[in-house]
Formats: C-alpha cells, sequence, structure tokens
C-alpha cells in the first residue's frame, strides 16, 4: 500500500531546517514527504487542484516562512486545499496566520507549537522587561556614540516591583518564573484563575483594569484572535502607572501602535520593550526614532535549539495524524 503524502509547506529554499534527518526517519517512515516548490500563490493553488502534484496530500507542515512563496493560510486558500487533507501541522504557537474556522468547516484539524516556544520567548521577554526598566537601549547607543553617561538618567530596578501578566499562559508562566528570580511580585489576569495553582508565587487579579492599575510592568502574553485585535488602546494605556513599562511579545496587532506611541511620548510609559509589530517586518519609524524603548525583531524563538524543538514536534504531530493517532497538539478552539 503505499504511504500517505505530506507537503513540507516551509521556506521553498530550505525546507525544514534543522531536523532533516528527522524528517527523513521519522515522517519518512510513514509518509511520502513532498516540498514546496511553487513559487507564487496562483502556482500552489494550480498544483492543489485537478492532477497536480499536491492533489493527494493528507497533510502538510506549514511554517510563516511559506507566506513568501503562497502568503497566508486564510479562507481562500483552505478552500482550494483537495478533500484529501485532513490536517494542517502548523511550526509556531502562535497561529494567527491561519483560519481556524475555515479549516474546521473543512472538517481539517490545525495543531501548534505551545511548550516548545515557552522559555526562548519567556528569555526575550524578561530581556525587554529589564531593558525596558533599566533604559538599557539608551545607554548602549550613548556608549557607541562616544558619549558615555552624557544626558542618562537614573533608571529603576525591577526588584520589589509589580510585574502583571496578561494572559498567563506557557510563555507567561515561563516569563514569570524568570522575573521572579529579579524579585519581581507577579499579579496575572486570565479570563479565569489557572487550575491547579502555579507552582511558583502569583495573584490572580479578576479584571485586566485592576491588573494595570497596579503593575510596574505589563507584560502581554494572549494570542491575536478576532477578540483581541486592537484590544490594548488609550484606555489600557491610561489605567495604567504614570511612568509604567510595557513589554510585549505576543502579536503587534493586540495593541493599538498610535495609542502606544502617544503613551510613551506623553510620558505615560518610561519605556517599552516590544517584539512583535502589526506590520511584520515594517516597524512605525516613530517607534524607532525613540530612544526609551528596546525594539527587537520578532527574536522570540530565534534560537538553533528551540527551532530545532518545534521542528521535532511539528513532525510528531504530523507522524501521529497520518498513523491515524491523531494530533498532539490540536488548536484549542478545536478541541472544545
Ligand atoms: N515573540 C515571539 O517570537 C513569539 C513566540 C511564540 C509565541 N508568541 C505569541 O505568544 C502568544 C502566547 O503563547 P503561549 O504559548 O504562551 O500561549 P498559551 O495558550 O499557552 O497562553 C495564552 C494565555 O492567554 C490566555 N488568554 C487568551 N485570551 C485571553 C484574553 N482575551 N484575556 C486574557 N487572557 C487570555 C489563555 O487563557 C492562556 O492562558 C502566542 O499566541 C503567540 O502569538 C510569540
Amino acid at each position: 500500500m503505499s504511504k500517505p503524502q505530506v507537503l513540507i509547506a516551509a521556506n521553498p529554499k530550505t525546507g525544514i531546517v534543522w531536523s532533516k534527518d528527522e524528517q527523513a526517519s521519522k515522517l519518512g517512515a510513514v509518509a511520502e514527504v513532498l516540498e514546496l516548490t511553487s513559487s507564487s500563490r496562483s502556482e500552489f493553488f494550480d498544483e492543489l487542484a485537478g492532477s497536480g502534484k499536491y492533489a493527494n496530500v493528507v497533510g502538510i507542515y506549514r511554517h510563516n516562512d511559506s507566506v513568501s512563496a503562497v502568503g497566508l493560510f486564510d479562507k481562500e486558500l483552505i478552500d482550494k486545499l483537495p478533500k484529501s487533507v485532513k490536517y494542517i501541522c502548523h511550526n509556531g504557537a502562535g497561529y494567527d496566520q491561519i483560519d481556524v474556522a475555515a479549516a474546521s468547516a473543512r472538517g481539517i484539524e490545525v495543531s501548534h507549537t505551545p511548550q516548545a516556544v515557552d522559555a526562548a520567548t519567556a528569555t526575550v521577554g524578561a530581556f525587554l522587561a529589564i531593558s525596558a526598566v533599566r533604559q538599557f537601549y539608551r545607554a548602549e547607543v550613548n556608549v557607541r556614540n562616544g558619549k558615555w553617561k552624557a544626558g542618562l538618567k537614573p533608571a529603576r530596578d525591577p526588584e520589589e516591583k509589580v510585574l502583571g501578566i496578561i494572559g498567563m499562559g506557557g510563555i507567561g508562566s515561563a516569563l514569570a518564573r524568570r522575573l521572579i528570580a529579579f524579585d519581581m511580585k507577579v499579579i496575572y489576569y486570565n479570563r479565569k484563575p489557572i487550575s491547579p495553582e502555579p507552582d511558583f508565587p502569583c495573584t490572580y487579579v479578576s479584571s485586566q483594569d485592576e491588573l494595570l492599575k497596579q503593575a510596574d510592568v505589563v507584560s502581554l502574553n494572549l494570542p491575536l484572535n478576532d477578540k483581541t485585535k486592537g484590544s490594548f488602546g488609550k484606555k489600557q494605556f491610561d489605567l495604567m502607572k504614570d511612568g509604567s513599562v510595557l513589554v510585549n511579545t505576543a502579536r503587534g496587532a493586540v495593541v493599538d501602535e498610535e495609542a502606544l506611541i502617544e503613551a510613551l511620548e506623553s510620558g505615560k510609559l518610561a519605556s517599552a520593550g516590544i517584539d512583535v509589530y502589526p506590520d511584520e517586518p515594517n516597524v512605525n519609524p516613530k517607534l524607532i526614532a525613540m530612544d526609551n524603548i528596546t525594539l527587537l525583531p520578532h527574536m522570540g524563538t530565534e534560537t538553533r535549539d528551540t527551532q530545532k524543538k518545534m521542528e521535532i514536534l511539528v513532525l510528531d504531530n504530523l507522524v501521529s495524524a497520518v498513523s491515524g493517532k491523531g494530533l498532539l497538539n490540536q488548536v484549542p478552539e478545536q478541541k472544545k
């Protein structure tokens, strides 16, 4: 009997990067592996249809790098997938580039890579929080320009300050553990308290507004979806303490960027640490011009160790699914 076909929709030039051996040994043992070669979305659509080379695939490995060739996995693309497709296994914890509702309507199950991303992304969040609180970016620019400490004002200490985490999931918890080591006091807001209780000291607050009033550093760690898009705007900044700090490693589009810029310009926020932007890779020039914020180019999982972990988790999901054992990390919307 022939093996089911799976498509690796990753970077068309490199495919899977760190786990080629596992791709061959684990996935190759249970499936015929096809690489994405389409150079445009319309070419991809042709290859999915009729007698096209992807017309019989059962599972798809998807990485955001495939966007440059075939675009988002939006409703239009998902509706063009052949009936044979049963699984989309996404490499990433955030899966806002996939229209999950459209996939569900077609009976396609979607998985992602929670946990594998937690440590690396939380390290970025902790770095941004410390850099923002201590104003290290401004200091680095000074030293690089031969100005030493000229114009630098003493910053704040993280110790004894309140860290407010909005979205205490995998990354939020790993961030809390890291910043507790800096003697920060952790509060968090989720739609309901975590159960069982976390194994580190933290306090649940029952409204986001209350968290914003209490926190010195607010960290966004919730997913981007229809409910959270643009949900952090002027009203939320106004509720924050004067001179507080915002850290965003979640998704840029959760925040109203003009309101963020206004809060930084007015001094409502002393500083910010930002890894994600609404229109990546474009960054608002007003943010670039500010010297009181630390900006990173979506570096959350940019380590070879974590990227390998993520790739292997996607392969494990695909192998399990095409072997009839189901997905290991199906997205929460579909698990409900
Ligand atoms: N910067 C990066 O490179 C990077 C890397 C990985 C993930 N991320 C982003 O981080 C997000 C969080 O990842 P995670 O793995 O921790 O996810 P997770 O699902 O483990 O945690 C998210 C938490 O947010 C909570 N939540 C959901 N909607 C909420 C709302 N409206 N208000 C309050 N809480 C809400 C959930 O209950 C959950 O506890 C991802 O969705 C992704 O967009 C960014």
